[in-house]
């Protein structure tokens, strides 16, 4: 084959593939049963996608008259497919770091934001801050989750609560989508939190009557792209009845359902969002029997945040009765001003350990099945051909290193590939 590929990773210790046979998601067995290779390579076309991935041998003899833009011998390596974060709030001025000395010293996250701390202190300094501000923290976030493996992240709006600044932060998340070496998924969270001296009716007609109708304009004009909506469905914040609305209205614009319920209280949100056909619902700590049946029978992905229980002392979400259930459970890092944290591979070791998931069990709900929460699993979250090229190669001889290390990604990640472009080289950063 004398042809010009774009990349070329050759005889990596591991490839991971996570599955072979177009599986849009994995549960039960297939998540404890991972495809993985031996001594294989990989090879991403120059259109970014990937074109054969196989056993080093093979795959040798099948290109030896190719030539490439780039090859990378991994020997003595791993591969995986970059990482998938399925729920992230990174689009936001003013840190929060007080608030955690709070927490530490007993305050629970609702009393922080009754006391119009919490989410409202992000809206007030968010509506505050210039687009080109909130661009270019989003940019650094961005980055360093990308140092940490993730070539996909759903980025939430959510601190605006009002038009015009929603409409700021989904036009910011488009900005980065399109100058950004990292896929996005873009979620309108407009009803994130009652805006301050606006009962839950007055809020929820608001983003009914004023804010999407707006974003549909602009969507429908092909001014701005979104994928998925989102409401904070809790007691105190949005019941069920303003969330079921809000959630229907976004689906009637062929939005993805994608929301937060059951966090802090058992609301039943999960057999809502099931019935309604939700493609996902993050959270759960406080999720039902009943929610749990009804989300494995609609094939809801359940999006668990480990670092939300960690950081709020909350009950661990119910993961391993998910799982027995059969439940699509996937990962996200939460990263926001409350769980400032950007690590899938940190993610993945507090599921385990806290979460009690094994260790394929995290990767397959931090790759295949985050990818299908995000409607996305036909292009992303494996290692098959005709998928995008994002990939992962760590300096290490087994890929679960990538999580028993905890906190050890910044010196095991030593490439990060998206559409076969690599976007960092760990060597060449600490070189500089
Ligand atoms: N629970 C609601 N939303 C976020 C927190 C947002 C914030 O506190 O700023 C979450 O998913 O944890
Ligand atoms: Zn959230």
């Amino acid at each position: 084959m004398s042809r010009n590929h774009r990349l070329l990773v050759k005889n990596a210790k591991q490839v991971v593939l996570i599955c072979n046979n177009g599986e849009k998601f994995l549960t039960r067995h297939g998540m404890n049963n991972l495809s993985v290779i031996e001594n294989a390579s990989i090879v991403v076309s120059s259109d970014g996608v990937i074109k054969a991935v196989g056993p080093a041998e093979t795959i040798s003899a099948r290109y030896s008259e190719s030539s490439f833009d780039n090859v990378i011998d991994a020997a003595g390596m791993c591969v995986l497919p970059g990482l998938v974060d399925a729920h992230t709030h990174p689009v936001w001025a003013g840190d929060r770091v007080h608030e955690f000395a709070m927490k530490l010293a007993g305050a629970t996250y609702m009393e922080v934001h009754r006391a119009g701390g919490g989410i409202h202190y992000t809206v007030e300094h968010t509506r505050a801050a210039a687009a080109s501000d909130l661009l270019s923290s989003l940019g650094s976030r961005l980055q360093r989750m990308q140092r940490a493996g993730t070539t996909l992240v759903e980025c939430k709006s959510g601190y605006g609560l009002e038009l015009q600044t929603e409409l700021k932060m989904l036009e910011v998340i488009e900005e980065a989508s399109r100058s950004l070496p990292i896929s996005i998924s873009s979620t309108y969270c407009g009803a994130h939190a009652v805006p301050k001296g606006k009962t839950v009716a007055e809020a929820t007609e608001d983003v009914l009557q004023v804010q999407l109708p707006r974003l549909k304009e602009l969507m429908s004009a092909g001014r701005l792209k979104v994928q998925n909506i989102d409401v904070f469905c809790e007691q105190g914040v949005f019941d069920l009845d303003s969330t079921r609305a809000v959630l229907l209205a976004g689906k009637e614009m062929g939005l993805n359902i994608n929301f937060h319920g059951d966090e802090l209280h058992p609301m039943n949100a999960a057999k809502m969002g099931a019935d309604l056909g939700a493609l996902a619902i993050s959270h759960l700590e406080e999720v039902t029997d009943e929610g749990i049946v009804a989300m494995a029978k609609s094939k809801t992905a359940a999006v668990l945040l480990p670092t939300t229980a960690y950081i709020l002392r909350l009950p661990q979400p119910r993961a391993r009765d998910m799982l027995e259930a059969g439940v699509i459970v996937a990962l996200g890092s939460d990263f926001n001003p409350n769980a400032y944290c950007c690590s899938m591979p940190v993610v993945m070791h507090l599921a385990c350990v806290n979460m009690r998931m094994s260790m394929t069990e995290a990767l397959a709900a931090a790759t295949i099945n985050a990818a299908y929460a995000l409607g996305r699993s036909d292009t992303h979250g494996s290692l098959e051909v005709n998928k995008h090229g994002d990939l992962l190669i760590l300096n290490a001889t087994r890929w679960e290193h990538l999580i028993y290390q905890l906190g050890g990604h910044q010196e095991l990640i030593r490439y990060v590939v998206v559409r076969g472009n690599i976007v960092y080289d760990n060597d060449k950063t600490l070189d500089l």
